[in-house]
């Protein structure tokens, strides 16, 4: 097999790969990936030189020799403000409305997976990190584990990607992994998993990747933090969508609604189908649509709701009003 042939073999186990992990529609049987696979494998061992970062056996490495570094986030991962029932999800918008003077606001609704927030860094269109959300200034790099996950790219699918690109995501492990991942754990005598957000938990946290990789774990983007070399879409939806295109998988049950009507409506619709999910959610994140209008209202930033402080004037001005030095 020529250097080229196993470029398009790699290129052909990703596309297989996307389809199954990424949009849910596998392309073809489990055997033929396999075989095809085990095919890269050997031809890899003929060639090391020729191993490519995103062939799909690099997903699974050594682990790190010590633990995991703390690395800053290049922006915040932000915290959420909670809304208890309709009447607060009506002040919301309300709210909104009034800092925007607008008659009525889009908002993008999402299932909020009950998982592990991380953010992923691409430069170049290719995954150099992956960073645990922490306390949302920096986080754990967990970048080997991050690689064992199918629904990851290691590489967009674009040939134009941005110079660099931070997408910020939930790590889920869905019910049916964790039903799976507890049984067999009763069979081998080991500690079982509370829920599936402590099993993906712990799932993460493992040094070796080796363990993650056979932990059944599911990342769903939901939000792009730092770009650098590419013109963001207006809106927050669409977004995403770009982001299904190269590569990521996102959450398709995600709408936009108008109004606080629009987002009660969604919040009735998904508590009738929370149970019948195959993964946990602890409710829905409504967000402004309009990224200019995100922008424009911009944040209780970090600073808790809870505290204020009531500054001095100035030294200088001090001296103004009482005409005397306050230098002492
Ligand atoms: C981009 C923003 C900030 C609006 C945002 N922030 C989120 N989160 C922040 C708080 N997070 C957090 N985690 C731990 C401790 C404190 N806050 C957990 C993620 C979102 C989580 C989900 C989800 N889970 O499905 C989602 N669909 N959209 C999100 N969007």
């Amino acid at each position: 097999m020529t250097h080229q042939q196993m470029l398009d073999l790699i290129q052909q186990l990703n596309d297989y790969s996307y389809a199954y992990h990424v949009k849910d529609e596998p392309i073809v049987p489990d055997a033929v990936y396999d075989r095809d696979y085990r095919q890269l494998q050997s031809i890899e061992a003929e060639h090391p030189e020729w191993i490519q970062a995103d062939s799909p056996t690099q997903r699974v490495g050594e682990k790190p020799d010590s633990g995991f570094t703390n690395v800053a986030h290049t922006v915040p991962m932000l915290s959420l403000d909670n809304a208890f029932d309709n009447e607060s999800l009506a002040d919301f918008d309300q709210r909104i409305r009034k800092l925007l003077n607008a008659e009525q606001v889009t908002y993008c609704c999402e299932p909020k997976l009950d998982g592990l927030a991380i953010s992923l860094r691409y430069e170049e269109g290719r995954l150099v990190r992956g960073v645990t959300r922490g306390d949302g200034l920096s986080g754990e790099d967990i970048t080997s584990n991050i690689k064992t996950i199918y629904s990851v790219p290691l590489k967009l699918r674009t040939k134009t990607p941005p110079a660099v690109l931070e997408v910020r995501g939930e790590i889920y492990m869905p019910k049916e992994g964790f039903e799976k991942l507890n049984a067999l754990a009763v069979e081998q005598g080991e500690k079982t998993f509370v829920n599936p957000r402590n099993a993906a938990a712990g799932s993460l946290r493992q040094l070796d990747p080796k363990v993650t990789a056979k932990r059944p774990l599911v990342m769903c983007a939901y939000s792009i933090g730092y770009v650098e070399g590419w013109e963001q879409p207006e809106s927050h939806y669409a977004g995403l969508l770009q982001l299904s295109e190269w590569g990521f998988r996102t959450n398709d049950l995600m709408i936009t609604a108008e109004g606080a009507q629009g987002c009660i409506d969604y919040y009735e619709k998904l508590n009738e189908k929370r149970a019948s999910l195959s993964y946990d959610i602890d409710g829905i994140v409504y967000k402004v649509d309009q990224i200019a209008l995100q922008n424009q209202l911009g944040f209780i930033a970090r600073a808790p709701r809870w505290a204020i402080a009531r500054k001095f004037p100035a030294q200088e001005e001090m001296t103004r009003i009482l005409g005397v030095d306050f230098q002492v």
